[in-house]
């Protein structure tokens, strides 16, 4: 795990406990569903391809939501999402594996579990059809995005960096997250995604599904990072905060 550079004390607190966390008792078999097929089948109707964000509260957020999450989270379907993201994370995040395992139940589009995962057992947790790798935080990501594969799920590598989104190609990551949230100051710059992009072609050379992650607001930011070669964008903040149905539909419908 890279803890070298600036962190803020929040996130430190998050890989804390993300390093006392247990695993599953049993090892998990997914049989997922595609989110590079789901992104694809949302644009080519019309749709912005976005993964809409169940994210109960975060250090960024003042209070939490308390309303049932899978009625939330059939709202958001109902709004166009094409996927969802469930926060699993419960000390910073109020999310729970319980959570996912019922948001999944269901809906039918995939589901991202969204946690800080730092140890193979912990991929058994819960079963989801797509589980976060954040590059920088993981000391081995070809061991850890096989042990996620060999299990059936589908591996989204978060970077931030140039150089970690090399560290994720050179992995074999084939769905890739620039998140545009800086850990250091948790302030987000969606200029990040661009940056990014710029210097590291291959991101875009067609054998990634690449997804623009965090500070997405409006249906300019997304017109934005789309135009910036974004096959899909995770959505969480501007989505909960309100009527999740509305939100979802105003960036959706572009
Ligand atoms: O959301 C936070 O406050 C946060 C703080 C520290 C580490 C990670 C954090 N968020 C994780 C995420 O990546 C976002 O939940 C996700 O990309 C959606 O971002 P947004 O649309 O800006 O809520």
């Amino acid at each position: 795990m890279d803890t070298s550079g600036e962190l803020s004390p929040a996130v430190r607190s998050i890989l804390s406990a993300a390093e006392e966390r247990d695993g599953g008792e049993t090892r998990c078999t997914v049989d997922a569903r595609s989110l590079p097929d789901a992104l694809d089948a949302a644009a080519d109707g019309g749709r912005a391809p976005v993964i809409a964000e169940l994210k109960p509260t975060s250090p960024t957020t003042d209070g939490e939501r308390t309303d049932d999450p899978v009625e939330l989270a059939e709202e958001m379907v109902a709004g166009g999402a094409a996927a969802l993201s469930v926060l699993t994370e419960p000390e910073h995040f109020g999310g729970s594996t319980e959570t996912l395992r019922r948001v999944r139940e269901a809906v039918s589009v995939p589901v991202l579990r969204k946690d800080f995962l730092l140890r193979e057992a912990q991929l058994d947790a819960v079963a989801s059809d797509v589980v976060l790798l954040i590059a920088r935080f993981v000391d081995d990501l070809d061991g850890l995005l096989a042990a996620a594969r060999e299990r059936g799920f589908q591996v989204l590598v978060e970077v931030h960096t140039p150089g970690e989104a090399r560290t994720a190609l050179d992995a074999g990551a084939d769905i890739i997250g620039v998140n545009n949230r800086d850990l250091a100051e948790l302030s987000v710059d969606l200029s990040t995604f661009e940056s990014v992009v710029e210097s590291v072609p291959e991101l875009r050379d067609g054998s990634v599904t690449l997804i623009a992650e965090s500070g997405i607001e409006t249906r300019e930011d997304v017109t934005r990072m789309r135009s910036a070669g974004a096959d899909g964008l995770l959505v969480g903040s501007a989505i909960m905060d309100g009527d999740v149905r509305e939100n979802t539909e105003r960036l959706t419908d572009v």
